[in-house]
């Protein structure tokens, strides 16, 4: 504490947790993505995965570890000797590393999960805290289930994870059960019940399951956490974690409450907020807080009167606070490089100057389809580059035939490395036709799970984006289509969705043994 504003450190766990958001699958290029606009929001941590989780995990922390500078890169292990190895060795070429070991507390998980005695637990958690301690200088300790275990027996965990060299000790609310009013007297009472606490950090990892994460983070502040994890947009196991940029936010616009900083550059969260909503495929409610399309749209006239003479009558903080700008120029064909670079920049993108000239080529494309080029088409020109793509295929062409009265019929030309593919077929309409004929073209079947269509801005000429979920062994693949045609879009995502698939799981068994035909 300093003049009694404390710093509260962000440690955001989009990676891992929020990874673990049903139906999201990153790879380790699109990890590494996150992790580098992560860093330029100015997290403290990224929890960049599980290593033990997969071979994929494991890359993607290691590629994380060696790549990422700044904040501390975390890497979550069970307590036992393997788990904390691999973690160790994913975070090798880390310049901060730390450990995160956790073991869960409450007595419904020792003794339907764990099947450990309590005694069990506590010497297991010490352990595992001293044996990763040989490996990394700082260690977080997390109980999990906290808010549900014998506060006794937590102050009891935490005060052998200290003892073994804990620099953090982490308090989940792992089911979101607990409430703003008893969560923060659990921190007071951790506060004074454990007698080594001055020698730790204390965090907290709240979940949203009756919608207080963000709250209950919140009452944690007040009552001396330093550490706040969280995910932006919210993402995380069932109903997710507290949302980075309620949290922020909060402790910015009412910092007179809390007493309390955060290193945060706010002026990122948006467009960190878009690519994490474009990577992970989980479109953001318009009624999200911060974040959402309508967060600071103004739809009834006595508001708009007000915003109009002072926008603090209904707007709590400024859209630009957020790296939301409200007056953009709006760019069009005739606009020219400058005009462009500094939209750029004033939209928070520091580009090299090959990464403008080939943007500069697309919008000049994207104008000559569409009148007015605002900030959110530039957004999505971007995350569609962006976005990691192994190219097995590449549509190369796609036509259809469809109307009211007509079977619609659709033909694609695909691209691979051993040459053009082209297929033609029939379908329920433009959509499922293409798809088909892209089944068919690929040679094996794909197995849709989801497909979503919506539009980037308003009016006519708007760009469609497209997304489109496949699943193959037990594992969902998002994929992302951008174009003014809302067919070419679909038919974009479906083969972007195919060859993130093919990039992780490779050609379905069947294929193979058929002989292929990429
Ligand atoms: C609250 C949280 O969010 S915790 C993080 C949750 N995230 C995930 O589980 C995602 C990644 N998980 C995985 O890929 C797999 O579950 C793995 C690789 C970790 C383990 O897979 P498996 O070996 O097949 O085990 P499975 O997941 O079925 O069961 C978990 C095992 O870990 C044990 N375990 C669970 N938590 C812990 C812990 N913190 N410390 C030590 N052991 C633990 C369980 O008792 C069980 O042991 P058992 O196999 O001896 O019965
Ligand atoms: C591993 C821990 C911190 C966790 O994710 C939880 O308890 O929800």
């Amino acid at each position: 504490m300093d003049d009694g504003v404390s710093t509260i450190k962000i440690f955001d766990t989009t990676l891992r947790d929020g990874e673990q958001t049903p139906g999201v699958c990153l790879e380790a290029g699109e990890k590494l993505e996150i992790a580098q606009a992560l860093a330029k929001l100015k997290v403290d941590v990224i929890e960049a995965g599980f290593p033990v989780a997969s071979s994929g995990d494991f890359e993607a922390v290691s590629l994380v570890a060696a790549q990422v500078k700044g904040p501390v890169i975390a890497g979550l292990a069970r307590a036992n000797q393997k788990d904390i190895d691999m973690a160790g060795q994913a975070l090798a070429k880390a310049e901060r590393p730390r450990i995160h070991t956790f073991i869960a507390t409450s007595d419904i998980h020792l003794e339907y999960k764990l099947k450990m005695s309590r005694e069990q637990v506590l010497a297991q958690a010490a352990e595992a805290v001293r044996h990763a301690r040989k490996l990394v200088p700082d260690v977080e300790f997390s109980a999990e289930d906290a808010s549900r275990s014998d506060w006794d027996f937590l102050c009891q965990v935490f005060t052998a994870a200290i003892d073994a060299g804990a620099s953090v000790i982490n308090i989940p609310d792992t089911v979101g059960y607990t409430t703003p009013g008893e969560f923060g007297t659990l921190i007071q009472y951790i506060r004074t019940h454990v007698p080594n606490i001055d020698q730790a950090a204390i965090s907290v990892h709240c979940h949203d399951d009756l919608g207080m994460a963000v709250a209950n983070s919140l009452a944690a502040v007040l009552n001396g956490a330093t550490q706040v994890e969280c995910t932006i947009n919210g993402l995380g196991e069932r109903a997710g974690n507290a949302a980075m940029e309620e949290l922020v936010m909060a402790l910015t616009t009412r910092r007179e409450y809390f007493k309390a900083v955060t290193g945060i550059d706010t002026r990122q969260i948006y467009r960190t907020s878009r690519l994490v909503s474009t990577l992970t495929g989980v479109v953001v409610a318009p009624t999200k807080s911060i974040v959402g399309d309508n967060a600071f749209a103004h739809e009834s006239g006595i508001h708009q009167h007000g915003v109009l003479n002072n926008s603090l009558t209904y707007e709590i903080m400024r859209p630009e606070a957020i790296g939301i700008s409200r007056n953009a120029i709006v760019l069009g064909k005739h606009s020219g490089r400058h005009a462009f670079e500094e939209r750029l920049r004033e939209m928070g993108y520091e580009l090299e100057a090959e990464a403008i000239n080939n943007l500069f080529v697309e919008f000049k494309a994207l104008a000559d389809r569409k009148k007015m080029v605002f900030d959110r088409d530039i957004e999505a020109l971007l995350s569609e580059k962006s976005a990691v793509k192994p190219e097995w295929y590449r549509l190369v062409y796609h036509n259809v035939v469809s109307g009211n009265q007509t079977l619609a019929t659709a033909s694609v030309r695909l691209e691979t490395s051993a040459g053009i593919l082209e297929e033609a077929s029939c379908g329920d309409g433009p959509v499922d036709a293409t798809f088909k004929a892209i089944e068919k073209a690929v040679g094996f079947a794909v197995n849709l799970k989801d497909y979503q269509l919506k539009a980037v801005t308003a009016g006519q000429d708007a760009l469609g984006e497209a997304t489109v979920w496949v699943q193959q062994d037990g594992r969902t693949f998002s994929g992302r289509g951008l174009s003014t045609d809302v067919i070419e879009a679909s038919a974009k995502a479906y083969v972007n969705a195919i060859n993130k698939m093919l990039a992780t799981c490779g050609y379905p068994a069947d294929y193979q043994a058929a002989g292929g035909r990429g």
